[in-house]
């Protein structure tokens, strides 16, 4: 076909011309040029409340004390809770001279981009709708000082909607955890974010559950709080595997809550932690 009969439209011909060749479209935001980030890892949950923001922060803690330049971007925008876990209270994000946002820095050296770091107050809500959302997630992702990152942790909102897609289609996402309960409709929510992944070409690491048993204090049993787990099934189905089952535990519930997550123990995260590193 010649360029002058082109319709610039490939769903609606059927030739095999070399742009159609090309391949598809890629949709993937460049970084601006001070930044570089070697491997962005996405961590992704069914519902809200099952422990994303916790692994998140405490994979980005772990990968951290190991001695690698570790960043959080926090996509979860209407629901940020990263800045909190870390205490990390004032309106941390500065402006380089040529206007890149400068992330605010935890104790340990973590950076961090949230959408609680730019409102004049933690308590504003975020009343955006769903592109608008997604625009602050690419925003936070080109328009930061990302400087020499080895790992980069994004906290997803919950689900398979508008925002996840934003981040698996902007960002060069080398893989991302799955982060369960026991209570949740496991297999179908496992499903679901599975094949968003697949149509995204995104691999995935492999499950953490949460909130998966309670250590009695009193006998050392384990206790399966909200019924026995299936987890093994479905890591089974899919052909994943299981890389952590954290335990329920006041300990990690007053840290967040108190924003010293930087000085909990996570022996819990050590498969997850070196699927990063394979990732
Ligand atoms: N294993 C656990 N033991 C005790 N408390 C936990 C545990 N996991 C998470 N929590 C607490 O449960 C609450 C929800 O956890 P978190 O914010 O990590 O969930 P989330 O999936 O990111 O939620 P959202 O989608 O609303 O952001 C937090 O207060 C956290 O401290």
């Amino acid at each position: 076909m010649s360029d002058l009969d082109c319709t610039h439209n490939c769903n609606s011909c059927g030739e095999s011309c070399p742009s159609r060749q090309e391949g598809p479209k890629s949709f993937l935001e460049p970084l601006n040029p001070a930044s570089t980030v070697k491997k962005v890892i996405g961590i992704v949950s069914g519902k809200g409340g099952v422990g994303k923001s916790l692994v998140t922060t405490m994979m980005a803690v772990r990968m951290s004390s190991k001695g690698y330049k570790t960043a959080i971007l926090d996509a979860d925008i209407t629901g940020p809770s990263i800045p909190k876990a870390f205490g990390i209270t004032d309106s941390g994000v500065g402006m380089t001279p040529n206007g890149l946002m400068i992330p605010a820095t935890t104790s340990t050296g973590i950076e961090v981009m949230s959408a609680n770091l730019v409102l004049d107050h933690e308590t504003d809500p975020v009343i955006w709708r769903g592109p608008v959302i997604a625009g602050a997630v690419k925003q936070f992702w080109q328009e930061a000082l990302w400087e020499n990152i080895d790992y980069m942790f994004v906290d997803m909102p919950p689900g398979t909607g508008d925002v996840p897609l934003t981040v698996f289609q902007s960002l060069p996402v080398d893989g991302i955890l799955i982060v369960t309960s026991p209570q949740e409709l496991v297999s179908m929510i496992v499903a679901k974010a599975v094949n968003m992944a697949k149509k995204m070409n995104v691999p995935i690491l492999g499950l953490v559950e949460n909130m998966s048993y309670l250590n009695c204090p009193d006998c050392g049993k384990k206790i399966s709080v909200f019924g026995e787990s299936h987890i093994d099934e479905v890591g089974k189905t899919h052909d994943l595997p299981i890389l952590a089952k954290i335990p329920i535990d006041p300990k990690i519930a007053s840290a967040v809550d108190s924003g010293t997550v930087e000085y909990l123990e996570a022996p819990w995260l050590d498969e997850a932690v070196l699927a990063a590193e394979k990732a």
